[in-house]
């Protein structure tokens, strides 16, 4: 049908309903499941749920490393949800903030043999929700007749992988001036993504020549960084002291790219944040939570500096990870600009341990 909403809408519907708490259709050839994010679970919800079929749980084998339980398909675990458990149970599996505490006790019924596609593609869906990766399960024999007879979102797994696979494209939406401390000759740019997904800012000092490398930085949003003067990180300073080297210089672009928390947005990095607080650091953290180290798409920024008109820069960073990805997209770094500032007695650990574990340069 004309208006009917293409695979690309339906995902974006898809991570609305999992905010909601309302489950989705997942399909593959002939096997089909309802999914719904653990962190939405009401327990009416579920015990509508456990009314249709047999739930199960899918955990990133991340977070069962954690929970020493069993992982028999690689980057994710399945498990049978005991016959008492409650949402409680549910959300203590998902969430590591009560680990020392009350430490939940196996052994789990891990589940093994089958496909674990449809339970891939939830937590996937959850990531890119910005919620915690798990979910329950549902299998049900027809996805498509379970998705008209209860009005939900169905995703045909194949349909939707290429989508998944590509970065989205981006459309300026404006641009205009902004003055800002750094530079009279600010200006801003928003971009939108085709998907439904987070928009991307651009700011662009002076005029710089699109023939020539840029002085150009990729900066992920940090809330608490950035707006709040946080002292557990780097951002804020880092923000500052590029946009100041632009204006000094009289050219360059920063992209401002909302990609919260390495990627998995505010509410897992104050969890994360509280898990450092339990003695974790920024790896451990996002490991326990079920996340990998650092889960943003480097991609973006790639599409959006071309999409500007760039296509060399000389990268204030420290990070080698964005250096090799500017590369891989066809961005040429023709150098790296250090960009080390803003260290502190708080955040001195934090910046060691990305030394140590995430290849930054110190
Ligand atoms: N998950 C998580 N994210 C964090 C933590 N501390 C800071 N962040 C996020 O990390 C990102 C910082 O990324 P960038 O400023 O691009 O830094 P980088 O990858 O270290 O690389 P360069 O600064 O370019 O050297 C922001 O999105 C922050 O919100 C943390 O402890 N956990
Ligand atoms: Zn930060």
């Amino acid at each position: 049908m004309p208006l009917s909403p293409s695979i690309v809408e339906r995902l974006a519907r898809a991570r609305g309903d999992l905010r909601l708490g309302l489950p989705v259709v997942l399909k593959i050839n002939d096997r089909a499941a309802l999914a719904v994010a653990v962190e939405a679970l009401t327990p009416q919800r579920l015990a509508d749920l456990r009314q249709i079929g047999v739930p199960e749980l899918a955990l990133t084998a991340r977070r069962a490393a954690t929970l020493k339980a069993q992982v028999y398909d690689g980057d994710i675990a399945r498990l049978a949800l005991p016959t008492d458990a409650d949402l409680g149970w549910l959300r203590a599996m998902a969430d590591p903030a009560d680990d020392l505490r009350v430490p939940m006790k196996g052994p789990f019924l891990c589940l093994r043999g089958g496909e674990p596609d449809l339970h891939r593609a939830a937590l996937d869906l959850a990531k890119a929700a910005h919620l915690l990766p798990a979910a329950v399960l549902i299998p049900v024999t027809d996805g498509a007749e379970a998705a008209a007879l209860m009005n939900l979102t169905l995703i045909d797994l194949h349909e939707a992988a290429p989508e998944l696979a590509r970065a989205a494209t981006m459309h300026e939406v404006v641009s205009a001036r902004l003055p800002i401390i750094a530079s009279d000759a600010g200006r801003v740019h928003v971009f939108r993504p085709e998907d439904g997904g987070e928009e991307h800012y651009a700011i662009e000092i002076g005029q710089p020549p699109r023939d020539q490398p840029v002085l150009a930085r990729l900066h992920s949003a940090c809330f608490t960084g950035d707006v709040l003067g946080s002292l557990k990180c780097d951002c804020g300073p880092q923000l500052r002291a590029a946009l100041a080297q632009m204006g000094e210089e009289g050219a360059g672009v920063l992209l401002y790219l909302n990609q919260e928390g390495r990627g998995i947005g505010l509410a897992n990095k104050m969890r994360a944040y509280s898990l450092q607080d339990q003695g974790f650091d920024t790896v451990e953290a996002n490991h326990r939570l079920g996340f990998e180290d650092d889960e943003r798409d480097f991609r973006v920024g790639a599409s959006l500096l071309r999409r500007m008109g760039f296509g060399a820069v000389r990268l204030l960073t420290n990070n080698p990870r964005k250096i090799a990805m500017m590369e891989s997209q066809g961005i040429t770094v023709v150098e790296r600009v250090p960009l080390k500032v803003g260290e502190t007695p708080q955040n001195r650990a934090y910046l060691a341990t990305k030394a140590r574990k995430s290849g930054h340069l110190l």
